[in-house]
């Protein structure tokens, strides 16, 4: 499958009454400056006050959004907000309590007026909207141990919400800070289980697109977890077709961190799943290392960088020959010559494998056709257990989060925690408007109880 930035929302929204046109009028921006770049965190993350929710607030849900599943619709009074957990692009996410079970969610917050405002000349209003609904309805079609789940969204005439898995345990850079760097066999298992997510994704037709540190959680046993699918995208095609790539300009403002980025995505060309393995390759060498292959200040100097480099980034002499072969296999900028992980997976069939052989001799040097999960630096990992869930459920990753309170939060960043719950005056209600409708949903009873 190949893709491009252009996005149809049509095939991604539950119903075509859920999928309305952008309003045409524009709304003023509310005055915060754009904040430059912080240290693992996207570009556009100060960009936006911080609004708590309005615990009060009643809702007006659309009649009859969300009732395919036998919605008791759920109301923002319904949750009591804890704390603040982190920022992003349009809002913010809010460690909450349901009222109703005592139960925590993750609620991220968007402000309906950022996202449908004209102060972005290269992005329009309704791809923003496509990317709020692909999060939603992607989330909403995902079950697996390293993909954070999604319960409930609604919203009200200012803002969208989405109740998610709480990952208490915070971002894994937020530990990784403390530890500066880490060892191969750590690294190694947080990499099995982001390509044990990222397999499962491209099975179902979505390239994740947005793999960097901040999206990268800790559960309370250790065991990572993705979250943001705002930048996901689910292929509409299955016959390999390329249609033309997004204006380049349209991409880097919606990509907050160009540093765990695919060399073709930068480039604004087009892309394949593929991208998914090349940001992995940068993320296990920030580990490694202690930053990405590639640094700067925008994205035309990191792709001058990239384009230096004629095979790859050159790896630091102290990692072992094996992690050295595994990251320039996943690094190579030329998505053609990088290694096809979700191909060759695993050992395949005798008779495939001869084929394969003969094909390898004609492209010698070209693609790495080598089972993945059984590359030297996974010879710790027992794949079976991962890919499966039970791993996560019974034994506990490398780095055991602190966890003495769940409510305390301990490990996220003060910088939000400490962020105090007072209503924003400048939060403001968007004229009445369809272009939200459909967007609440609720979990499945089956669903929600497995989890609770
Ligand atoms: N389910 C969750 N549990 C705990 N913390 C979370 C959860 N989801 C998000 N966070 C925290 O909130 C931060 C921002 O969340 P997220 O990246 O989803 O927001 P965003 O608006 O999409 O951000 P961006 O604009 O950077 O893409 C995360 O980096 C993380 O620290």
């Amino acid at each position: 499958m190949v893709f491009t930035l252009d996005e149809d929302i049509e095939e991604l929204c539950i119903s075509d009454d859920d999928c309305e046109e952008a309003p045409q009028q524009l709304l003023q921006p509310m005055g915060a400056e754009h904040v430059g770049k912080h240290r693992r965190k996207s570009s556009v993350l100060e960009k936006f006050p911080v609004v708590a929710p309005l615990h009060s607030r009643r809702l007006s849900l659309s009649v009859g959004e969300g009732q395919g599943q036998g919605v008791d619709p759920r109301l923002l009074a319904d949750f009591k907000p804890v704390r603040v957990l982190g920022k992003g692009a349009y809002g913010k996410v809010v460690l909450v309590k349901d009222e109703r079970t005592s139960k925590l969610y993750a609620m991220k917050q968007l402000q309906k007026a950022e996202i449908i405002i004209e102060n972005d000349e290269s992005q329009d209003v309704s791809k923003r909207v496509e990317r709020i609904f692909a999060e939603r309805t992607i989330l909403s079609q995902l079950d697996h141990p390293n993909v954070v789940k999604l319960f409930y969204t609604f919203h009200d005439n200012s803002r969208l919400y989405l109740l998610l898995q709480y990952i208490p345990g915070g971002e894994l850079f937020y530990h990784l800070k403390e530890r500066g760097t880490l060892d191969e066999d750590t690294a190694a298992f947080y990499a099995a289980e982001i390509s044990c997510a990222l397999k499962f994704l491209h099975e179902k037709g979505i390239v994740y697109r947005d793999l960097k540190p901040e999206n990268c959680l800790l559960d309370a046993d250790g065991h990572l977890v993705l979250t943001d699918f705002g930048l996901s995208k689910k292929s509409v095609d299955d016959n390999n077709s390329l249609s033309a790539p997004e204006d380049v300009s349209v991409l880097h403002s919606i990509i907050g961190t160009p540093e765990y980025c695919a060399p073709e995505i930068l480039k604004g060309e087009p892309y394949t799943r593929n991208c998914d393995w090349y940001s992995l390759g940068c993320l296990v060498y920030d580990m490694l290392v202690g930053k990405p292959p590639y640094t700067g200040v925008n994205h035309k100097v990191i792709l001058n960088k990239i384009q230096k480099e004629k095979q790859g980034p050159r790896l630091p002499y102290y990692l072992s020959d094996g992690m050295k072969d595994w990251l320039g296999a996943l690094l190579k900028k030329d998505c053609n010559k990088r290694w096809d992980v979700d191909r060759y997976w695993a050992a395949q069939p005798q008779a495939q494998q001869a084929q394969q052989q003969r094909r390898r001799k004609k492209k010698a040097g070209q693609e790495r056709t080598s089972p993945y999960t059984s590359h030297f630096v996974f010879r710790k990992i027992n794949w079976a257990k991962i890919q499966d869930g039970p791993l996560q459920k019974s034994e506990q990753g490398p780095i055991v989060p602190i966890i003495t309170d769940l409510e305390l939060a301990e490990n996220f960043d003060e910088e939000f925690t400490s962020l105090p719950f007072e209503e924003n005056p400048q939060g403001r209600d968007i004229p009445k408007s369809d272009i939200f409708k459909g967007f609440s949903y609720k979990a499945s009873g089956s669903y929600l109880e497995k989890y609770f």
